[in-house]
């Protein structure tokens, strides 16, 4: 697929602007702070509907406009569709999809993909878990757009169970009862199960699939430097993190998690807990421990064994918020350990494996990655995602900069943003956009 046009109001510093964009590599070049990369961040939001950096809308609207308006046409194979987001300050965000009638704007999702190269992906490595966390569900969510009900309904139920234990601290600091609280607690941990154990199937499940694809484009973008591994970390039969951030080394707490059912091919969770590199490379026996079912019972215990925890503390200590995506680079954990190149090449690899599962690895002509069980990717038909560079090759050396250049080449669209013209690959032709305040002009 690739965005044949872009057309922004009021999104960030443009008033108004119409690019027309083609398949193949497009550079937008300026000088810092031109709004280069304001451009594709509206392209990433229209796929993600979330900004890759900023965690608010607000940012995104000009400075003195009540609502911003960002309209993309995405062409996929012999198919067109325009996609039309509302940003309102205050107010829902409204979509139209192909100039009907203005709907909700989670219905965009799925239309367009994108993959994001940033120099903010260095937190991914280096960063707390939520941003290695928000990095799986994207995925997931661009792989089946539906899921992301279940992460909103899953945030908004911790909301309300988290705002409940804080209550239930602050009636007990004051020597009230407690029963009333905690009954309605047994309810919320009941919705904090359900579509909590979906979240970490769904994540268990993507890292096993990411796995193989990760430690190959790490090799590809480091040239062999290192087996890069990804493990996944869950609160649900690890022990609990007692540290502000959670999800770090675990703490005392918690029992150790038990043994996996025989279901799973006998795989011992253990002292290991759900961590999915226990599964490497043995078949099925990853089925057991991502089925819902069995995280449920885990989540159960886990819930139960930190009650009186969580009612000191006020806190929700359980749960897919709590999990954390382990990066290791030649055994040891990236995040403390690795230099800062080979971090940025852990990131990069993270994004390039996204790349190819959903779809550019067909680009390559090599065997698409085997597919995450809950998705049926939809292969063949101009599905790979736009590939977005932005401000990458400013941050890698030159061996690398043409390493990362070849790998993208063969991608239907690549957008490139640098500050100057010399950052952007030679390698990597086609058409150039030169960016200044409030306008983009082709050369
Ligand atoms: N909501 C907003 N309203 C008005 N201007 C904004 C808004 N958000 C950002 N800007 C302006 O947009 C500019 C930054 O644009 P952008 O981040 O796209 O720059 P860039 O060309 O990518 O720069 P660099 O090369 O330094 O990364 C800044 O001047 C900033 O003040």
């Amino acid at each position: 697929m690739y965005v044949s046009h872009l057309s922004l109001l009021d999104f960030r510093s443009y008033p108004s602007v119409d690019v027309e964009l083609e398949p193949g590599v497009n550079a937008f070049v300026g000088a810092n702070g031109q709004g280069k990369t304001n451009l594709v961040e509206a392209i990433g939001y229209v796929a993600t509907l979330g900004s890759h950096r900023v965690a608010t809308d607000t940012p995104l609207i000009r400075a003195g406009a009540s609502r911003a308006v960002v309209r993309t046409r995405i062409v996929r194979g012999d198919r067109a569709s325009t996609v039309e987001l509302e940003i309102s300050q205050g107010k829902t965000n409204r979509a139209r999809i192909n100039r009907g009638q203005p709907g909700r704007a989670r219905d965009v999702l799925g239309i367009l993909r994108t993959v994001l190269f940033a120099p903010e992906d260095l937190a991914l490595v280096k960063g707390d878990p939520d941003g290695r966390r928000r990095f799986l569900d994207q995925l997931i969510v661009l792989m089946v757009p539906r899921f992301a009900a279940v992460f909103a309904d899953y945030d908004r139920v911790l909301k309300q169970r988290s705002a409940l234990l804080k209550s239930a601290r602050a009636v007990r600091r004051s020597g009230g009862p407690e029963a009333a609280a905690t009954a309605t607690l047994d309810v919320w941990d009941g919705r904090l199960v359900e579509l909590g154990a979906e979240i970490v199937s769904l994540r268990l499940q993507l890292v096993e699939a990411l796995r193989p694809v990760v430690a190959t484009a790490y090799e590809l973008v480091s040239e062999g430097k290192g087996e890069a591994l990804l493990d996944y970390k869950s609160s649900s039969t690890e022990p609990v993190d007692n540290s502000p951030s959670g999800g770090g080394s675990g703490g005392p707490g918690l029992s150790r998690s038990a043994p996996a059912p025989a279901a799973s091919g006998g795989v011992s969770a253990g002292d290991e807990g759900v961590r999915t590199e226990a599964f490497r490379g043995s078949g099925d026996s990853v089925e057991g421990a991502t089925s819902v079912a069995w995280i449920r019972e885990r989540m159960v215990a886990a819930l139960d064994a930190v009650r009186q925890q969580e009612l000191d503390r006020g806190v929700s200590l359980v749960g897919p918020h709590r999990d954390d995506l382990l990066l290791t680079l030649g055994g040891l954990p990236v995040k403390g350990y690795a230099s800062h190149g080979e971090s940025w090449s852990f990131a990069l690899a993270l994004r390039m494996a996204s790349f190819w599962l959903l779809g550019g690895a067909a680009q390559l002509g090599t065997p698409p990655p085997s597919a995450p069980a809950f998705w049926d990717p939809d292969r063949g038909t101009d599905a790979d995602p736009v590939l977005i560079l932005d401000d990458v090759f400013a941050e890698l050396d030159a061996r690398r900069r043409e390493r990362l250049a070849e790998l993208v080449l063969p991608a239907r669209q690549v957008l490139v943003t640098a500050a100057v013209p010399e950052d952007v690959p030679a390698s990597l032709d086609g058409v150039r956009f030169h960016v200044e305040p409030g306008a983009v002009t082709r050369e």
